[in-house]
């Protein structure tokens, strides 16, 4: 059952800017990963699953209620960290964390004390005076310590923390999971995306470009072959049978990235002497670099 429904979105801000035609679903206890280079649309995507804006065209829907014309219901559920977080400055991180507590109408702050212990946080300074790490462990103590909030919708939840922290949110995650929530969370990492998400959305230029299980995407990924063979002539005649083929001319290593085509791969190399032989597979990072880049839409 899908919780989160994104229906063919359009926010146009123009010049090619904003979200075209998105649409993707988030079930029931999954989390998925919302990658994509900067400006591509994650955040605008994200705001208006908050109900901060409504779409040009198409739905959004979380546990079937409109995210536009049910906002308040929606926020009041949803543990939401955003991109940016308006904090009052005045207030010191304690008093924040009181005040969105109170405005949860949440009962108790105990599970805010065990987020704060376990991502190490004093929150007792002025929020002016805190540096970019400690500003997102508030955030994540925010969205994290309702306990009746069982989806989360987390927009880039680990920028400005350190790897450790990094760590230790992977491990939060993990644990919600295991509760069943719904998690819902843009980001640039990819390990701690293959580390804790189901599946991926990509998306690139405000258009989504895939939504695949995580397993899957692992096994789409490459292995990079470089074979040495005896003689320079025998490389050249091989690497010009692989059109994406790496060869310098006179040498005797040739490089490809193999995918489907392992078994021709593997018989051609096999009529020549090779002396040589090395496998490398892609990490998940090279292969979402495939749906990042430049001519990505191909
Ligand atoms: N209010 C706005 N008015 C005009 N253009 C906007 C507005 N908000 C966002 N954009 C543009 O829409 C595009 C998508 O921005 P968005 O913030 O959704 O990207 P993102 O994927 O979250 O990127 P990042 O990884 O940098 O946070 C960008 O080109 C951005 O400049």
């Amino acid at each position: 059952m899908s919780v989160i429904e994104i229906s063919h979105i359009t926010k146009d801000y123009g010049k090619g800017r904003g979200v075209f035609d998105v649409s993707f679903s988030v079930n029931q206890g999954e989390v998925l990963g919302f990658l994509g280079p900067n400006g591509a649309g994650k955040t605008t995507t994200i705001r208006q699953l908050m109900g901060f804006m409504k779409p040009d065209s198409g739905k959004l829907s979380i546990m079937g209620m409109d995210c536009f014309k049910n906002t308040e219901k929606i926020q009041k559920s949803v543990g939401y960290l955003p991109g940016e977080i308006a904090f009052i400055d005045s207030m010191n991180g304690m008093e924040f964390i009181r005040f969105v507590a109170k405005m949860k109408k949440m009962k108790g702050l105990g599970r805010a004390e065990e987020l704060m212990e376990m991502f190490e946080l004093n929150a007792s300074g002025r929020l002016k005076k805190m540096s970019k790490g400690m500003k997102q462990k508030i955030g994540i103590v925010c969205a994290f310590m309702d306990p009746e909030a069982d989806i989360m919708i987390l927009d880039e939840p680990t920028s400005g923390l350190d790897p450790l922290m990094q760590n230790r949110f992977v491990e939060l995650i993990l644990s919600e999971k295991k509760q069943g929530k719904t998690i819902l969370m843009s980001s640039h990492m990819f390990e701690e995306i293959e580390r804790t998400c189901d599946r991926a959305a990509i998306i690139r230029s405000g258009r989504l470009a895939a939504v695949e299980e995580i397993e899957k995407l692992k096994e789409g990924r490459q292995k990079v072959i470089e074979v040495t063979f005896k003689e320079s002539p025998m490389a050249e005649e091989f690497a010009a049978a692989f059109p994406r083929a790496v060869y310098q001319p006179g040498g005797k290593i040739v490089t490809v990235k193999v995918g489907k085509n392992l078994d021709a791969f593997i018989k051609k190399a096999g009529e020549y002497t090779v002396t040589d032989f090395n496998v490398r597979t892609q990490s998940l990072e090279e292969f979402f670099m495939h749906f990042y880049g430049e001519g990505a839409d191909k």
